[in-house]
């Protein structure tokens, strides 16, 4: 479906906390005597999903380079773990690696039966860096706890689900951070109420797809990207990174939450 698209600049000097480079001094054309070169900013896409949910979308979000030293201390420095847990009542090993990451003394974060321990920032600097890159790039943005992702190939996957826990409150920004392996990430609209009386077998399936074609929407998350999930995203879309048989390489991902206190 035609995505409703808006292309807009961010604020000057902050994306990805980038600042420009102090000592830049070479003058585009038709600057004034005496004002700094600024790098382009990274392009930003805002998708309006309706109902008061938008996804904000920038590729470019951290400059290769940094992005790749960023994946590898991670890859290299977080302890990562498949834990256990339960899928349409099926005890199993979650497919992909995780850790989790948080400010002391917040609400415990669980999902599928299981309750993720959380780590310190301070036993992660990287992590520190990033979160302040994404603050800046997010000006009224806090972000108190992380989650991590990392799929080893493509039969990693993260199956269709919202970020609806009650300790994120009813509108949660979700900020997501891309390294290594690119990933399609796919939202769908939530079923609602009376769709979802009218039974959840393949029959029902087929019916509603054919009354009214589920709204989906699809990003490319590369290396180095950034997502940010906001509004009623939640509450009425879920989203998933399917398996794909072509994705060989190593993936991480860095959700960016703020749970209430
Ligand atoms: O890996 C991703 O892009 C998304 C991960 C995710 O949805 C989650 O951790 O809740
Ligand atoms: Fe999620």
């Amino acid at each position: 479906m035609a995505s409703r698209l808006r292309l807009v600049g961010p604020t000057p000097g902050t994306v990805g906390g980038f600042a420009p480079d102090p000592g830049v001094s070479g003058k585009a054309e038709g600057e004034r005597e005496g004002e700094a070169k600024r790098p382009e900013p990274p392009r930003r896409e805002v998708t309006a999903l309706g109902g008061g949910s938008e996804v904000v979308h920038v590729p470019r979000f951290v400059a290769r380079d940094k992005a790749w030293e960023w994946f590898d201390c991670l890859d290299r420095t977080i302890p990562w773990r498949r834990p256990d847990t339960r899928v349409f009542g099926r005890l199993g090993p979650q497919p992909r690696d995780m850790c989790y990451v948080a400010d002391e003394g917040l609400t415990d974060l669980k999902y599928s039966g299981h309750q993720a321990d959380a780590h310190s920032w301070d036993e992660f600097p990287v992590l520190k860096d990033i979160l302040k890159a994404v603050h800046e790039a997010l000006p009224g943005s806090y972000f108190n706890s992380v989650l991590l992702n990392r799929y080893q190939t493509g039969s990693d996957y993260v199956s269709w689900h919202a970020d609806d826990e009650a300790l994120y409150g009813p509108t949660p920004e979700i900020a997501s951070v891309s390294f290594g392996c690119e990933r399609d990430f796919v939202l769908r609209k939530k079923p609602t109420k009376s769709q979802a009386a009218s039974g959840s077998g393949e029959a029902a399936r087929k019916r509603r797809k054919v009354a009214a074609p589920q709204q989906q929407h699809s990003f490319l998350l590369k290396h180095g990207s950034l997502l940010v999930m906001r509004g009623h995203t939640q509450r009425d879309w879920q989203h998933s990174v399917p398996k794909r048989a072509k994705a060989s390489s190593t993936r991480i991902n860095l959700t960016f939450r703020h749970v209430l206190t």
